[in-house]
């Protein structure tokens, strides 16, 4: 035995030959990695890389044309999600934030991490029956609920914002409010798309403290973003698309340097001058 800890690393995430066609184009070719289970795995790569489009795949936005996806969850047994409807994924426990927020503007902050717990409310209640028996477990099942949220509003330094309308935050706040909404499912999987997008540099600090902080209470990540300096500080392994293609796989510092990686990012340059010219 060797104390590798490569070897004794757990998929959480693994990406089987995944493609995803729109008409004659080609978004993702036959890509397949793993994530690991307790890691934080980024996927980067110049514009139209084909990144959105794996994420969506990935959380059930999209029915991939050919390949699998499986959340390995530890003691279960693996779950398919490329054969599952959306919100059947998000219940098997991949959580995802959005590049463009999508919270309840009207709702506080408070309110909106409560929404995200309705299905384990609902069951709490029996679906209604349970309620109408009298065998209802709502008010233990809702103080859980409130002391979740309240614990994820202190996680994201929201505590005193709790009662605001999720609409009246500053941008970053609500970018937080946002990770906080998707950990009170208490998803295996957190799927971020570009959260550090619009973050000023002290808010993208912040940001990537968080994103440790969770990584810390053993959720897995795995995201999209373009800020390197976030990237490379709190990713243990990044992927890199091109044109649809895997191009690299491996731990940050290694992929700064592979000259695939570097020409891909130097040609998005050209191309961009190109189209300008
Ligand atoms: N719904 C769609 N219909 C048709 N083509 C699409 C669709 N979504 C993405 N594409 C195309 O697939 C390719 C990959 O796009 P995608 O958005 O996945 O790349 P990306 O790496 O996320 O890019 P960016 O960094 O610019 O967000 C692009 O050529 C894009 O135009």
């Amino acid at each position: 035995m060797t104390g590798d800890r490569r070897v004794h690393r757990e998929m959480i995430l693994e990406v089987a030959n995944l493609t995803m066609r729109f008409g004659g184009l080609t978004a993702v070719s036959a890509v397949s990695f793993a994530a690991s289970r307790g890691e934080i795995t980024a996927v980067i790569g110049p514009n139209g890389a084909g990144k959105t489009t794996l994420f969506n795949c990935i959380t059930g936005f999209y029915r991939p044309t050919g390949g699998a996806i499986r959340l390995h969850r530890a003691n279960e047994l693996p779950v398919d999600l490329h054969l599952l409807p959306g919100h059947r994924i998000a219940r098997a426990g991949v959580a995802r934030t959005f590049q463009n927020i999508r919270l309840f503007p009207g709702m506080t902050a408070l309110e909106n991490l409560l929404v995200a717990q309705h299905v384990k409310l609902m069951a709490a209640t029996g679906f209604g029956i349970g309620a109408v028996l009298g065998l209802s477990r709502y008010p233990k099942a809702e103080r859980q609920a409130v002391e979740l949220a309240r614990q994820w509003l202190s996680a994201t330094n929201l505590l005193d914002r709790a009662d605001d309308p999720a609409g009246a935050l500053p941008y970053g706040a609500q970018r937080r409010l946002e990770i906080a909404r998707a950990m009170c499912t208490e998803p295996a999987l957190l799927c971020l798309d570009e959260p550090a997008a619009g973050l000023n540099p002290r808010e993208s600090d912040e940001l990537a403290r968080l994103l440790l902080e969770i990584r810390g209470q053993g959720t897995s990540l795995l995201l999209i973003e373009h800020d390197m300096g976030v990237v490379m500080r709190i990713s243990d392994r990044v992927v890199v698309l091109d044109h649809g293609k895997l191009i690299a796989d491996a731990a940050p510092a290694a992929v700064q340097g592979d000259p695939k990686v570097i020409a891909a990012y130097l040609g998005e340059g050209d191309e961009d001058e190109e189209a300008e010219a």
